[in-house]
């Protein structure tokens, strides 16, 4: 691709569901590869890149609540679940030699680097890919808010968040087969509108620091890189 890239940096948030395939639970490695070579075609544009990869694949902390159990401890279960995927993202893009640290937001450092805003830019700064595990490191909340608080500390351009489905729609497309999608929308519109695609807080947050979202599919071979050219299927989220 030789047109040149619309952000210098940016911060792609991952559905962890993705990564578990047509398995029905957890990783599939060929997943992993393909969005680790869809990372590696942004990074070859010059692009730093920073990742937020989700756990929904492995576990969500409300199947714990819901189950009259302590969503606190459900919550632990989740962020350490992100925790599992951003490792093995961050193996299959070694794999194609991609330089790429790890940062949790609970400490392990027997596995991976304590996440610091220092750290984050040291690494980026250096054409490392940085993938931000642990989610927020705090109980109620989701990897979409961790997404939208890493891009603002790390100054991102963009948040792109490459989901389960091709953009946002009047409602959700899953359960609403007709229902009609948006190619661009205001941060206040995805909120007033209650479109659920991304958690309000997280929406909130891009809002404040004016940061825009692109939602994608993530299932979609080279979509991060035609995004990043301004091509390719997507709802951009943006202030004006
Ligand atoms: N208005 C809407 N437009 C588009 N998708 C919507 C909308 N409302 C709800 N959704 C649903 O939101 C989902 C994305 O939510 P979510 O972030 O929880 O999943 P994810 O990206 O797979 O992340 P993870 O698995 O890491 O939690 C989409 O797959 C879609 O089904
Ligand atoms: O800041 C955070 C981020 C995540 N969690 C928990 O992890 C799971 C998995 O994240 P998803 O965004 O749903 O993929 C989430 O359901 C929470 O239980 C968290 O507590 N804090």
């Amino acid at each position: 691709m030789t047109a040149k890239p619309l952000f210098k940096r940016v911060l792609l948030k991952c559905s962890g569901e993705a990564l578990m395939g047509s398995q029905g639970f957890g990783i599939d490695v060929t997943v992993s590869d393909r969005i680790a070579a869809d990372i590696a075609e942004v990074r070859a544009m010059g692009v730093e890149v920073g990742v937020v990869v989700g756990g929904g694949n492995i576990f969500r902390g409300v199947a714990v609540a819901s189950k009259g159990g302590d969503r606190v401890t459900g919550d632990h279960m989740g962020m350490l679940a992100t925790v599992i995927n951003a490792l093995a993202l961050a193996t299959s893009l070694r794999k194609l030699g991609i330089t790429t640290e790890v940062l949790s937001a609970i400490s392990m450092p027997e596995i991976c680097q304590s996440f610091s805003q220092r750290a984050a830019q040291h690494h980026l700064e250096k054409g490392r890919v940085v993938i931000f595990a642990g989610g927020t490191g705090n109980p109620f909340f989701t990897t979409d808010s961790a997404a939208a608080l890493r891009a603002a500390e790390m100054g991102a351009e963009a948040i792109l968040k490459g989901t389960q489905v091709d953009g946002i729609y009047s409602a959700d497309p899953k359960l609403h087969p007709d229902a009609t999608r948006f190619d661009t929308l205001t941060h206040d519109e995805v909120l007033d509108k209650g479109l659920a695609v991304m958690d309000v807080a997280a929406v909130a947050l891009a809002r404040e620091n004016s940061i825009p979202i692109v939602v994608f599919s993530i299932h979609e071979k080279g979509a991060f890189a035609r995004i990043m050219v301004g091509e390719g299927r997507a709802t951009i989220v943006r202030d004006h």
